[in-house]
């Protein structure tokens, strides 16, 4: 039995189409067109892809980029000032800062002075703690379009033990959130966990956001599971770059009930997720929400 491959790629177009046509409906009612703002610090080739991607899905959807490149020795306080100047700014309606940051800048001061209600990658402190208490507030881009994919191939989580491979406060955590918010039984593993094989054996929905290539071989799957893999990585076969993801695809693909691939899988929700949270800022900075 081979698992049904999960289509993120169309998904997130179809997600991509709604926006669009959301944020005309909204240019139309109250003039206003949402806007991103997207700093990148230095010249990180794994973020030129995503912030190329980001462009591309912000033209699609009718939305405004604004895009500031920084050279990688870029002093903090200048950094601190450009966020300062977006938050103050009437046509940002999202702030995303691309990590990682060079290391003379501390990610964590910057992050958190992103203003909340544009904090469109939901990574501010005060976005984590309310979803985390089950307030409204930005959820991260990967767990929520990661969650759409879970919500796409099985309508009740209730009881379901979820386990999410990874504790990192961008991808893990708040993806754990959001699966507990659904009624799952939910464990958390990391690189202090014993015995990770058996506990993802033991998972009816397995969220792996690692950082290492091909960890996930099929016999760590319950038979039927769905599998979601965060994963992104560059490796290189035979001379040649590739990108994988956390999951040795071709044995889980023989075990999973449902699986997401890497590339075409993850990622592109990511993308769409962050043009639903501009849009869902843009319409709540005019009282449209
Ligand atoms: N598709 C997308 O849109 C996105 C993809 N990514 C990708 O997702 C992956 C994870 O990203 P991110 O959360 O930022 O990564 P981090 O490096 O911040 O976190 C990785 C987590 O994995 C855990 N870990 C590392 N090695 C092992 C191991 N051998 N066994 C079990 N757990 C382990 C770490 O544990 P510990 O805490 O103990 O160190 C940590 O909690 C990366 O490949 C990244 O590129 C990220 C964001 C978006
Ligand atoms: N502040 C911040 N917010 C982020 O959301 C953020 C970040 N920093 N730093 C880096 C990670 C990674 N990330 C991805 C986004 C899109 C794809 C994506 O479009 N992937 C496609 C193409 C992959 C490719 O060709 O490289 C796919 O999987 O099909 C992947 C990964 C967002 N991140
Ligand atoms: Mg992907």
């Amino acid at each position: 039995m081979s698992a049904t491959i999960i289509d993120g790629f169309a998904v997130a177009a179809g997600l991509r189409e709604k926006i669009a046509a959301d944020a005309a409906a909204l240019k139309a009612s109250h003039g206003v067109t949402p806007g991103l703002a997207v700093v990148l610090v230095g010249e990180d080739p794994a973020s030129a892809v995503y912030v190329r991607n980001k462009l591309k899905a912000t033209a699609e959807c009718g939305l405004k980029s604004l895009e500031f490149k920084l050279p990688a020795e870029t002093p903090e306080a200048e950094v601190l000032a450009l966020v300062e100047r977006l938050n103050a700014d009437p046509a940002v309606h999202g702030i995303l800062v691309q990590l990682p940051l060079p290391k003379q800048i501390d990610a964590d001061k910057v992050l958190g002075l992103i203003h909340p209600d544009k904090d469109v990658d939901g990574f501010h402190p005060l976005n984590a703690g309310r979803l985390s208490v089950g307030l409204p507030g930005f959820v991260p881009c990967t767990p929520r379009g990661s969650q759409i994919l879970i919500d796409g191939v099985t309508s009740d989580l209730s009881g379901k033990h979820a386990v999410v491979i990874g504790r990192s406060n961008i991808v893990g955590k708040p993806m754990a959130q959001l699966l507990l918010q659904k009624n799952a039984t939910v464990t958390i593993a990391h690189s202090r966990t014993k015995d990770l094989p058996a506990v993802c054996r033991t998972a009816d929905v397995l969220v792996a956001a690692v950082g290492r290539p091909l960890m996930v071989k099929g016999d760590w799957i319950k038979p039927g599971a769905i599998v979601i893999d965060v994963g992104i990585n560059r490796i290189e076969v035979d001379g040649k770059g590739k990108i994988v993801g956390d999951v040795d695809f071709d044995s889980a693909v023989e075990v999973a009930g449902a699986i997401t691939p890497v590339p075409r899988g993850v990622g592109p929700m990511t993308i769409a997720c962050l043009m639903l949270n501009t849009l869902d800022s843009a319409r709540r900075a005019v009282g449209a929400s």
